[in-house]
């Protein structure tokens, strides 16, 4: 840590950082130095007090750190972003964590919030002919859907890319029914766990620190399918960021307030970032 300059949250980064020591992070030739796991083995620690600034001082720093991201994602070349798009998604398509998982939830990339794209990642877990799936079966898809303002997102299973209709902010999201009228099934109802969910967001630091967009519609999920996952006795999912370079940050630009759930791994064009133990084991 170079000084003191963060106040208060430099100190606490400090602190979690000297607690993390134990995780062999040396092991990892891939993961940079500074990628330190911010959580225990059981789970995300809920942070010290002293961790958390003021929200408003949080809410306004976050806020900042938007636009500036927003800015510098519009002035991204098409070209250089395209190339991390491949990038990103063979990062993923190649890795084994995806490869073995029987189901997870994705976001459905917009272009015009300038996402990650999923496209490929997407197309991939929906293409469904015997040659090409061999004797896999299919892994279960599950997509956000927007239900209210008050930061309720369900994500609901499709099977096809015809399922998808755009709402009113031209995302693509699962009808509520299928052609079929039958409610799709919602993964917080599933008997099923997911093993990963792959997250979109603003910007991202070494630590797992996620800035979405500000609906809070993450958060919830989040936490909804943490405690789902703990009252069912089932293996959390790793929460995986695609991030464009640019959209990782340095260590003390992301404020965590109470309701911030930090991710597990990022994939960016450099390659897949394990950062909890739970993903230095499963990565
Ligand atoms: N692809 C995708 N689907 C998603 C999300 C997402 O981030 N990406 N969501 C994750 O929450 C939920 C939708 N939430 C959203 C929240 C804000 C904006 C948006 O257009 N924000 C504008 C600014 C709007 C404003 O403040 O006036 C922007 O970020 O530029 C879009 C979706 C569910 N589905
Ligand atoms: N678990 C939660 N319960 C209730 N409100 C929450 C929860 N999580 C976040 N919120 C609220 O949502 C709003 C947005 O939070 P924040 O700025 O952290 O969102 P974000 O991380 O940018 O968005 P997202 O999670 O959708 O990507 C805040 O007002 C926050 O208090």
């Amino acid at each position: 840590m170079s000084g003191d300059r963060g106040g208060v949250l430099s100190r606490a980064a400090f602190s979690l950082m000297t607690h993390c020591h134990h995780h062999h992070l040396t092991h990892r030739a891939f993961l940079p130095s500074i990628a330190v796991p911010i959580r225990g083995a059981a789970g995300f620690a809920t942070p010290p007090a002293a961790v958390v600034m003021s929200d408003t001082a949080a809410m306004q720093q976050k806020r900042a750190l938007r636009s500036r991201i927003r800015k510098a994602l519009k002035d991204f070349s098409p070209a250089q972003r395209t190339q991390e798009d491949v990038e990103i998604q063979n990062f993923v398509l190649n890795s084994s964590w995806f490869k073995s998982c029987k189901g997870l939830c994705a976001y459905i990339s917009c272009k015009s919030l300038r996402e990650v794209d999923t496209s490929r990642i997407i197309a991939d877990v929906l293409k469904n002919s015997a040659a090409e799936h061999g004797l896999q079966v299919m892994k279960k898809l599950y997509v956000p859907r927007v239900e209210d303002k008050n930061s309720h997102m369900r994500m609901l299973r499709i099977s096809t890319i015809e399922d998808l209709v755009a709402n009113s902010m031209n995302i693509l999201e699962p009808s509520p029914v299928d052609s079929d009228q039958n409610e799709r099934e919602d993964v917080l109802l599933a008997s099923q766990p997911v093993d990963l969910l792959l997250l979109p967001g603003l910007a991202f630091d070494r630590h797992g620190r996620r800035l979405g967009r500000g609906g809070g519609y993450y958060d919830v999920f989040l936490r909804k399918y943490e405690e789902l996952a703990n009252q069912q006795n089932w293996k959390q999912p790793l929460r995986v960021a695609l991030a464009y370079s640019m959209q990782i940050v340095e260590d003390e630009s992301i404020p965590m307030t109470e309701t911030d759930v930090p991710v597990d791994a990022l994939v960016s064009s450099n390659g897949v970032f394990p950062i909890s133990p739970a993903a230095l084991e499963r990565m």
